[in-house]
């Protein structure tokens, strides 16, 4: 099992270099900055990590299509893979809808507008020209290939995943949303011709400490915003009662946390976060990987005390 772990670049941005130092030192391997405008830069962000880190891979997680050109996230990341000697990724979804339209940026056709992003990215970082005549000139990749992964979570993101990316990143935290998702990323792996070397990333709602349900607890509001915004299939998946989505929306939508995370019992924080100490998580990634998951990633809030987390998240990383 490999082990990421996402920041969001909200915090000052030297705090967030310290804290991914000390997750390379635990024996982290990847990390993911998510990409959101109303959040400071990504790749100003991964550009202090590359400079101040050895060994740790480094990448957006993930970026989108619709605010950069491809040509612009090309440039973007070979030059990340300069500074970081070739350690660069490269993850980049649909995004979401509720950004583009407050960037007043048209979402459409998210399948075929990633695909053809990927394929300008690879087309550029391939140092050849695209079909509208761009090519990188002055900046050079260091890696023959930088891994692409994609952002998915519905059908045919997936299967496009399987098919064109060397991995994927899924918002998601249960065995069971993997189960669901394995036949689709199957089926684009073979599109593309049969078996490759294919990560599957279980971008998760972590919460780890040494007391259980102090760390339940600080995972309970993440998974009440996750909760209100999956829809009734995946209500079902998890066996939650129906319409719960909505109840927890609506004590979100008027700001109402206490009643939001009143609603979100065991059932929920088990389908939408892990959370618990050191030996209550070691079950749980073995249950990811046992539906095909090769990549346990570290999502918010990740712990009570994220310095203490990340090192207990290293005893967890030790014991694989
Ligand atoms: C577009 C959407 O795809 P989705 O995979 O469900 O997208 C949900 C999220 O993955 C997407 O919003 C991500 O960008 C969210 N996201 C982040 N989004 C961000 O903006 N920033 C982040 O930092 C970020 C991190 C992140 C990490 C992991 C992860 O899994 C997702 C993350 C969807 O509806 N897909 C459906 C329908 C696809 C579709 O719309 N098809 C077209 C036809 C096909 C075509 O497009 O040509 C159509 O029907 O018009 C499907 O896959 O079946």
């Amino acid at each position: 099992m490999k082990f990421g772990i996402e920041f969001v670049p909200q915090q000052p941005l030297s705090e967030i270099v310290e804290l991914v130092k000390l997750a390379e030192d635990v024996g982290f391997e990847y990390t993911w900055i998510t990409d959101h405008y109303n959040n400071k830069n990504v790749y100003a962000a991964l550009a202090l990590i590359a400079d101040a880190t050895e060994t740790i891979k480094l990448g957006p997680g993930v970026t989108n299509p619709y605010v950069r050109s491809p040509a612009i996230s090309a440039s973007a990341i070979a030059t990340i893979d300069e500074i970081s000697e070739g350690r660069a990724t490269f993850g980049i979804g649909p995004g979401d809808k509720a950004t583009f339209d407050a960037l007043g940026i048209e979402w459409t056709k998210p399948v075929s507008t990633i695909r053809s992003a990927i394929a300008d990215i690879n087309t550029l970082l391939a140092g050849e020209k695209t079909e509208g005549g761009a090519a990188l000139g002055g900046v050079k990749a260091v890696q023959e290939k930088i891994p692409i992964y994609m952002g998915a979570q519905g059908p045919k993101m997936l299967e496009t995943a399987g098919e064109i990316a060397d991995g994927v990143l899924i918002n998601a935290s249960n065995p069971k949303d993997y189960e669901a998702a394995m036949p689709m990323i199957k089926k684009g792996i073979e599109n593309a011709g049969g078996s490759k070397d294919f990560d599957v990333g279980a971008y998760t709602a972590t919460s780890i400490g040494a007391d259980s349900d102090a760390a339940k607890n600080a995972a309970r509001i993440v998974a009440a915003f996750i909760a209100a915004g999956s829809p009734a299939p995946v209500l079902e998946r998890h066996g939650l009662p129906e319409g719960i989505n909505e109840k927890i929306g609506a004590c979100l939508g008027k700001g109402d946390f206490g009643g939001a995370i009143g609603l979100v019992d065991d059932a929920v924080l088990d389908a939408f976060s892990v959370c618990g100490t050191p030996d209550e998580f070691i079950p749980k990634i073995e249950g990811l990987a046992e539906m095909g998951v090769t990549q346990y990633v570290a999502g918010s809030p990740v712990g009570k005390d994220v310095k203490e987390s990340i090192k207990l998240l290293g005893d967890v990383i030790a014991s694989f």
